[in-house]
């Protein structure tokens, strides 16, 4: 297969703005309009670094809003093995354990690949490997209240160390890191997952890359 045999879309923006609501709604749609087998979703948390040699004490001091705590090289190397046409191995990430299970999903190439998250535009490296990028522009007092609840109700914390997690790193890092990568974007889309006009222009601009490939 060429290098051009996948198309990656990169869908970023602050943690809880509403990327895994517009990518799983775009995924959706597009399996239902061309078929499973062309479109798959990849979540850049999945390649949060291993921890699994650090005690938990340890891992719940980590800075998991900083790009050092991604494992972009392996992210990397894997949207080249796609672009190759080869499959891939994507570890499986445990937000309670802060850390990689021993468990993969095996992943085989697609023709569109929909890859969401906070950090993705902040690395040159990964901005040269998009064929589209996306911006989810929320503000940031509605991800926080978002964020409250996804993490007490699914990723095992409790009110008090989301309070304190997001004043330390989150919003310190949203601002030095993930709010001046919106700069790359193609696209900034105001209210996520819920803009209907904004998901049918980015599936109308998917079809056309797919058409022109
Ligand atoms: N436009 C919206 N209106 C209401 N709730 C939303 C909206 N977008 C996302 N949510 C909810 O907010 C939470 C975080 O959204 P999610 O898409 O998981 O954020 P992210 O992937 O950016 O961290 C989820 O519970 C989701 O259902
Ligand atoms: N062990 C971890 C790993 C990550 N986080 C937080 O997840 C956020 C990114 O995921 P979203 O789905 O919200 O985009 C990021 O802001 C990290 O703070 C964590 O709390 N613990």
């Amino acid at each position: 297969m060429s290098d051009q045999s996948c198309i990656i879309i990169a869908i970023t923006g602050a943690s809880a703005s509403g990327k895994s609501l517009i990518s799983s709604t775009i995924h959706k749609e597009l399996c239902n309009e061309l078929g499973y087998e062309e479109i798959g979703m990849i979540a850049e948390d999945s390649y949060y670094k291993d921890q699994g040699h650090l005690s938990f004490k340890e891992r719940i001091k980590t800075n998991y809003d900083h790009p050092n705590s991604m494992d972009h090289d392996l992210l990397i190397q894997h949207l080249k093995a796609l672009k190759l046409g080869n499959a891939i191995d994507i570890p499986v990430y445990n937000y309670v354990e802060h850390s990689r299970t021993q468990e993969v999903t095996h992943f085989e190439p697609k023709k569109v690949v929909i890859l969401e998250g906070i950090l993705l535009l902040t690395d040159e490296r990964i901005r040269q490997e998009v064929n589209m990028s996306v911006f989810v522009d929320t503000p940031l007092d509605i991800c926080f209240i978002r964020r409250l609840q996804r993490d007490m109700e699914e990723r095992g914390r409790s009110l008090q160390s989301v309070i304190e997690q997001y004043q330390a790193t989150v919003r310190p890092m949203f601002l030095q890191f993930i709010e001046p990568s919106k700069q790359y974007a193609d696209i900034v889309v105001p209210q996520g997952g819920k803009n209907r006009i904004a998901i049918n222009m980015l599936k109308a601009q998917i079809k056309h890359l797919l058409d022109n490939k």
